[in-house]
């Protein structure tokens, strides 16, 4: 397992890229400060690119004890209880993930879930599985900015196929979303 301790910076680095998103997201700057912005980014990928690595080297989504993973892909979820069958916890989308009206872009939704979801499949010596579907009942507009509440369980094992469920609700308490995946084991050798 790779080690967070030890890429302190990097975690930081994958926080600022998701403030970075959210700020640019809610920009209309004038000409000068974009131009300007775009020139602090593109000294980022010059900066980086030299330290690419393989996938199996990989810092971004595999620094697992982090929130987020350090990955700036997937909203973050702040986990306050789990156990190899369930978690619970918050989660704020920012306004990286806005679709329109103050709601959530609807497919951040299915990706939270993806990563969520997921990770309980694989989680309690389960081993390695892959989405076969995800099927994702939006109830209520999911608000962006504000604090929601998540949870998620396994909810049975049949052979291969793992069928994890979640939820998330508004600080009002109502269900936004639910949601269901079912997870397959790989077999041996396969992608
Ligand atoms: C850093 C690490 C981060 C990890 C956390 C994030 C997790 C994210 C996970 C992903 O996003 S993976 C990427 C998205 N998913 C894929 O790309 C999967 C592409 N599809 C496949 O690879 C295969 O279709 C799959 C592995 C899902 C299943 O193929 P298999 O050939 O292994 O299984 P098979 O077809 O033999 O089916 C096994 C059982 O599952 C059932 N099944 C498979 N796909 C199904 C489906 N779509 N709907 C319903 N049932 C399904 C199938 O009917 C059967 O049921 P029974 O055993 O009861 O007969």
């Amino acid at each position: 397992m790779k080690s967070a301790a030890e890429h302190r910076e990097f975690v930081d680095l994958v926080e600022a890229l998701r403030a970075a998103q959210d700020t640019i997201t809610g920009a209309s700057p004038p000409e000068d400060v974009a131009r300007k912005a775009r020139e602090g980014l593109e000294e980022v990928t010059r900066l980086l690119a030299p330290f690419t690595v393989s996938e199996a080297e990989q810092l971004a989504g595999y620094l697992i004890t982090e929130p987020g993973h350090a990955q700036a892909l997937a909203p973050v979820l702040h986990v306050d209880e789990s156990s190899t069958e369930h978690v619970r916890g918050r989660l704020v989308l920012g306004r990286y993930y806005l679709g329109g009206n103050g709601a959530a872009h609807g497919g951040s939704i299915p990706l939270f879930f993806d990563d969520v979801l997921g990770r309980l499949a694989n989680d309690g010596g389960r081993g390695t599985s892959r989405t076969a579907y995800l099927h994702v009942n939006y109830r209520k507009i999911t608000p962006v900015g504000q604090e929601l509440r998540v949870e998620a369980h396994v909810d049975r094992v049949e052979g291969r196929k793992r069928f994890v469920v979640g939820t998330i609700h508004d600080p009002e308490g109502d269900l936004t979303v639910d949601a269901e995946g079912l997870f397959v084991a790989l077999r041996p050798g396969q992608p």
